[in-house]
This record gives C-alpha cells, structure tokens and sequence, in this order.
C-alpha cells in the first residue's frame, strides 16, 4: 500500500497551477492545510476570492493530484481571502471598484447592484457606494429609501445594509423627491464623507456606482483613493459605445486600470416564443473590449425580471436567481473577482 504523507501531498500540489494565477497553488500560499489520516487526505485551499470563477477546475486538479499520489479518497475544503495588491485601498477595505459608463441610462446601477449581491452572496464581505449623487438609483434598486443614514458619535456615517451589502446612497440622506442643489465643491465633500468619513468595516470588495459621464466626479474619486480599477458598462449600440470608449479614455488618463467591459441589453429572448432579437445589435461590446485589449467580462441580456426587480427593489439575483441575465450577472461577478485577484498578484513586487 503507498504511503502518503503530507510532504509528498504537498510536492503533489506545488505541480497543480491556479488556472488564472498561472502559479502553483503552493507558492502562492493558497495551501492552507493538508491533513493525512492513513490513505485519507484532507485539503484546505484559500482561494484569493470566495467567487473564484474557477472553483470547479480547481478542486478537479488538486483532486487528481493528491488521488496520483496513493490517496484513497481526497475531501477538499475551500477559504478565501481577498488580498490587495500593495497596499489596502483604504483602512480595512481591500478593492475600490468604479462601475462607469459614459452614456446614462444603460444599467450601470443594475449592474453594480447585482454584482455587488452576487459577491456578497459568494461569502465576500461588500460595500456598495452610490456616487450618483444627484440621481442616486442604488437605494431603490435595493429597496429601502425609507431609512435615514445616522452617524456615531464620532459623526461617522453609518452605511445602511440589505442582502448581505452595506450601502450609502444620497437618496438616504435627502428626502425622497426632493432635488439636491449642491455645486462641485460641496460635491466633492459628499464623495468624500462617503467614502473615507463612513464607517464601513471592514470589506473586500467596494464597489462605486459612478453617475454617467466623465466628470467632476470620476476625478475627484480617482485622486482621492487608489482604485484597484474600473468596470465599463455599455449597451451594443454604437451611440452607447462611443461614450463608454471616452469613459475608458477618462479612467486610463487618471492612471485607472480596466478591468474589463459588461454589455447589457446585449439581447433579447421572447418569453413566449423563445426568439431572439439583438435589439440594440450585439457584441459591440466584445468588439470595444477587443479592440482596446481589454478583457471582457460578460453580456447580459434585455430581461424583464430584471427590469421589474429593479423597480420592486429586490434585484434579480435574489428574485430570480434562475433568470438567464441573473445567472448572467453572476458569472460576471466571478469573472470580476478573478480579474481583481489576477490584477493584485501582478502589482505585487517580485520576490
Ligand atoms: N438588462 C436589462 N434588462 C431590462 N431592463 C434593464 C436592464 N438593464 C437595465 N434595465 C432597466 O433600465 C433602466 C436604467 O437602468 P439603470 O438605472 O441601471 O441605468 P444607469 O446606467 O445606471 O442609468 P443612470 O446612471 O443614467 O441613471 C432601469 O429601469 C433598469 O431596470
């Protein structure tokens, strides 16, 4: 009967890659745990995300490996923890996010909230910063514009929270219906009291629903933290397109890496007949991101739970999960997480 020891299960997992880190598991450090009992073998691995888009592929590799080695059965267990780069973006948050888009009204909110549910949902720790400030969507995409944001006694903001996300959006701070006439510098104080005088917690993940346009705005978030990167939305329509290319220009001019392009409204299925229509065209996402070598993350499709979750406050990963632009919206979120980890071990010093 072979023998199996830890050392060798060990040598066995510093030949399995992270398929994305293109690493091995061991010197990445992602070997948490190995525990022999007899021809048994026990696995801890912390992944860099809890929404590590491929799990799957992992656990298969470091299964095979360890089963090649003489284990009679092989349990394999998962952490995760979200590291930044160099340094945090800000005390006790890992990543700063901006959703972006150029043009307005191309579902830069409803991407950024459901990716920020399906992060939370995968077990990381988010926030959900609504930038807009003057047409903040974020706290009735989440459903709850009723509650007032209280601060401490050190006047820090409190983030509200819903489906596991802690959020700030001004529609919690102005009463409902009421227009917010504010000029740039008082502007510029509000994105700053959000985002450094709140008490967020800790997180890995903040994620910051910019409003459209390359503005005030966008600059004063980029000079003011240091962002781990930017996520283009766009609908396939050319008009959409050239405003997000400016979005992407604005981000790569403030320093702002790319982490990749979502196109939305990419198409749509008739429920009833199960045809589909490429209402706006489609893949004039893909082709942006292509040209511009920048990754692309996913489509989402015209989907009416989407547009009605929306409007309900519930957002269609939670009200259904089984929609195809909810299960969209997931793989996004995981290609998200992936492209975050990829990016942090690249700007790490080389040893
Ligand atoms: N894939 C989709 N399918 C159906 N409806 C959608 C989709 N994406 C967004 N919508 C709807 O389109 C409208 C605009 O979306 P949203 O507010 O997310 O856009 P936005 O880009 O953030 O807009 P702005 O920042 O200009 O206010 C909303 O009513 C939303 O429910």
């Amino acid at each position: 009967m072979p023998v199996v020891t830890e050392d060798i299960v060990l040598k066995a997992l510093s030949l399995v890659n992270d398929p994305e880190l293109h690493q091995d598991l061991v010197s990445l450090g992602m070997v948490e745990r190995v525990v022999v009992t007899g021809t048994q073998v026990h696995a801890k691995i912390n992944l860099t995300t809890p929404a590590c888009p491929l799990k799957g592929v992992i656990e298969a590799d470091v299964r095979r490996a360890i089963e090649a080695v003489g284990a009679s059965s092989v349990t394999v267990e998962f952490g995760a923890t979200v590291r930044a780069s160099n340094k945090p973006a800000l005390p006790g948050i890992q990543h700063v996010i901006l959703v972006g888009s150029g043009k307005g009204g191309v579902g830069k909110s409803s991407v950024s909230t459901n990716l920020a549910i399906a992060l939370a949902q995968s077990g990381a720790r988010v926030g959900l910063m609504d930038a807009d400030i003057y047409g903040p969507s974020i706290a009735h995409m989440l459903g709850n514009t009723e509650d007032r944001i209280k601060a401490n006694q050190n006047k820090q903001m409190l983030p509200l929270e819903r489906f596991g996300v802690k959020f700030l959006s001004m529609a919690n701070l102005v009463p409902a219906g009421q227009a917010l006439v504010w000029r740039g510098p008082m502007l510029h104080g509000a994105i700053q009291q959000f985002l450094k005088e709140a008490l967020w917690g800790e997180l890995d993940y903040l994620i910051i629903d910019l409003p459209p346009g390359t503005g005030d705005v966008q600059l004063s978030l980029a000079q003011s933290v240091s962002i781990t990167g930017a996520v283009i939305v766009t609908t396939p329509q050319d008009v959409a397109l050239i405003d997000a290319a400016r979005a992407m220009d604005m981000f790569k001019k403030s320093s702002i890496p790319i982490l990749g392009v979502v196109e939305n409204m990419s198409y749509f299925v008739a429920p009833d007949t199960g045809t589909r229509y490429d209402i706006f065209g489609h893949g004039g996402g893909k082709r942006k991101a292509e040209q511009m070598s920048l990754h692309f993350l996913g489509e989402v499709p015209l989907d009416m739970p989407l547009r009605e979750a929306s409007d309900q406050g519930t957002p269609v990963v939670i009200s259904h999960p089984e929609s195809s632009s909810a299960q969209s919206l997931v793989k996004i979120s995981q290609n998200l997480a992936g492209r975050i980890s990829v990016q942090s071990l690249q700007s790490l010093p080389m040893l």
